[in-house]
């Protein structure tokens, strides 16, 4: 797992270390523009010969002086380079002014005022376009008049966009770096280099689409945003990811902990917990099915599914190592969980909108809610009690399964090790698709049940219908920056609920009430749009079901479930259908070594 940054954090880390005084200002720039040039030449080697030619397009701030950093260092090595500056050179932040002059040493700057039809410009025909225009200081929407979005596309005179290689310093101009929602017209990359540690805009919503590929240099600032003197952020504030396929340690190593060999004469398929998954009636029984394969495939020692009596011919005739009971409304509901044993439950997947939903949902919440003082449901949320503050990570409950061992060596990583967000409450719920629609006209009433073993897996749709407002925020076209994201989105809602949320997207946001948050990003090195098949969303609850059963914490069995789904879709590849996820599980464990 690595840290993400927003553009505050970031500007913490790089002033802490500045007044320091172990590092300038300038030496930060001159580093960062010396990573655009190393990341440019290990992606193309082709380039790294003598002769290229670039355009570099700077803007006012420091994003600018990494432009004209990066336009000196190329033409040191015998490129071309031509630069256009957008801005007043007399307005530029000292470190910036100062490269500026450096490279006025060794070629003209042109204004650029929209367009890079300039009558004196030689560089035609550039390998590579640099956008140095807006960095983690976008304010506001870019208006760079009506000629720039073409200009930026495919710098008009020198040939198709295919035979150039854009890339961004930092951020794409136009993209917010914390909410990876666009400002204004948006620079399309081919690359983006970009420092010390990833943006949440290069992660979310329109940034995948615009980053291109994303490379982030090491410029020298203390590793880690909470490893040290400097940046040391709230842990409430962090937010962490799975960015690419090597950074899968925190991942490996919770499920080790889980899936590990407990001493053979302990073991008892209780001992992996009892998933209880409810179902719809005949004809809506799917759902439940794949949600119950998710929960088996991924270790829970006991799937049931619940199901009206009328729909049990249905469920047993195509279930086998899953069990089936029949299960009628609430009350058969509260009496099945007089059995302790069950220790995960799953609700919503073609469970249907009628009254039947709502009724199931409190019941099965109630009869989950964790008992004694100062653990009724409601309490604890910020909203309701703005004075208090967030729980603090305590302690994580002990795990029935032995320590696990290290699954081989630890690939780097960023980030010390998290505080687990509270105990685990011993029963946990999953609420999905219909049993969050049937709340949409009385939300209050659900989250006023709800408690910290509950995981909300909401889809854009859904997550709206819970939290109007806050899907309004979200929704709103950017207009100042750093603009409300989906982090911010999210983190709200979890406060609201009072329990985690997994908000599913390809970029899947899940927060805890504490505050904590990860993204499983489903882009990059990751992506796997034919993950988006109907069904797959059950399987994800599932599979979140099947490792609370396990015995993991709501907030870590949502982003592990969702990571897994992920490395499933990728596994299998195109082609896949839901019931095909489970079924890939085994092959993603034996690549893990579990
Ligand atoms: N932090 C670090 O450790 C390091 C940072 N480094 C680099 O610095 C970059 C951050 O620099 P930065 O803070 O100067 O911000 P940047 O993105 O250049 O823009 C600010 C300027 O743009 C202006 N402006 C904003 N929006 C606008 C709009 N729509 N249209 C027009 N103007 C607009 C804004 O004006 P204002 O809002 O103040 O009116 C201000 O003048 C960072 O991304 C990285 O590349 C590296 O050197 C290494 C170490
Ligand atoms: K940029």
């Amino acid at each position: 797992m690595t840290e993400l940054l927003t553009a505050a954090q970031m500007r913490a880390i790089e002033q802490a270390a500045i007044a320091s005084g172990e590092v300038t200002g300038l030496e930060l720039m001159e580093r960062a523009g010396r990573g655009v040039v190393e990341a440019i030449f290990e992606e193309w080697p082709e380039l790294a010969t003598t002769s290229h030619k670039a355009v570099v397009l700077c803007g006012p701030g420091n994003n600018g002086g990494d432009g004209f950093v990066v336009a000196r260092l190329l033409k040191e090595w015998g490129w071309e380079v031509e630069v256009f500056l957008y801005g007043d050179p007399e307005k530029l932040p000292p470190d910036a002014k100062v490269n500026y002059e450096r490279w006025g040493e060794l070629g003209e700057t042109f204004a650029f005022s929209g367009t890079f039809y300039h009558p004196e410009r030689r560089v035609a025909y550039p390998d590579v376009f640099f956008d140095a225009l807006f960095g983690i200081g976008l304010t506001r929407p870019v208006d760079l008049g009506e000629e720039y979005a073409d200009t930026a596309e495919s710098v008009p005179g020198d040939g198709l966009r295919g035979n150039l290689r854009h890339v961004a310093i930092d951020i794409p101009s136009g993209l917010c770096s914390d909410s990876g929602k666009v400002l204004g017209a948006p620079f399309l990359a081919d690359m983006t280099v970009t420092f010390h540690g990833f943006k949440h805009g290069h992660l979310l919503d329109f940034g995948p689409t615009l980053s291109g590929k994303v490379i982030c240099k090491d410029i020298g600032l203390p590793a880690g945003v909470g490893s040290g003197a400097f940046g040391n952020f709230p842990y409430s504030d962090r937010v962490t990811s799975a960015f690419d396929r090597e950074l899968q340690f925190d991942q490996v190593m919770r499920l080790a902990k889980t899936r590990v060999k407990t001493p053979h004469d302990d073991v008892h398929k209780y001992t992996h917990g009892h998933a209880l998954i409810l179902s719809g009636g005949p004809g809506k029984t799917g759902a439940a099915r794949l949600a119950a394969r998710g929960a088996l495939r991924i270790g829970a020692g006991l799937v049931t599914v619940g199901c009206p009596q009328t729909a049990l011919w249905e469920v047993a005739s195509q279930v086998t190592a899953i069990m089936c009971r029949p299960l009628d409304g609430a009350p058969g509901l509260t009496e099945a969980l007089e059995d302790e044993r069950i220790n995960a439950l799953c609700l919503g997947p073609g469970l249907g909108l009628g009254a039947d939903t709502q009724a199931l949902v409190l019941a099965a919440l109630k009869a989950t809610a964790p008992r004694g003082p100062g653990s009724s449901p409601g309490q604890d949320r910020s909203e309701h009690n703005p004075a208090a503050p967030a729980p603090e990570p305590g302690p994580r409950p002990t795990s029935t399964a032995a320590p696990a061992p290290e699954p081989g060596p630890r690939p780097a990583s960023t980030t010390p090790p998290a505080p687990e967000p509270g105990p685990r409450p011993a029963r946990a719920v999953v609420l999905d698709a219909d049993a969050l629609t049937r709340f949409e006209r009385n939300p209050q009433v659900l989250f006023d049940a709800l408690h910290q073993g509950c995981v909300l897996t909401p889809h854009a749709g859904e997550f709206k219908r819970l939290f109007p407002d806050i899907a309004e925020k979200l929704d709103a076209p950017a207009t100042t920056g750093p603009a409300y994201s989906k982090v911010d989105a999210t983190r709200e809602a979890a406060k609201r609920a009072g329990c985690t949320i997994l908000f599913k997207g390809p970029d899947t946001v899940i927060a805890h009430p504490s505050g904590q948050c990860s993204i499983n990003s489903s882009a990059y090195e990751r992506a796997a749009p034919w993950l988006a098949t109907a069904g797959s969303g059950d399987v994800l609850s599932g599979m979140i079901t099947g490792l609370l059963a396990r015995g993991l914490h709501p907030f870590d069995a949502a982003g592990t479930a969702a990571w897994l789904h992920t490395e499933c879709a990728l596994s299998f590849g195109p082609g896949l259908i839901a019931e095909d996820i489970p079924e890939e599980l085994p092959k993603v464990f034996r690549a893990l070594g579990l």
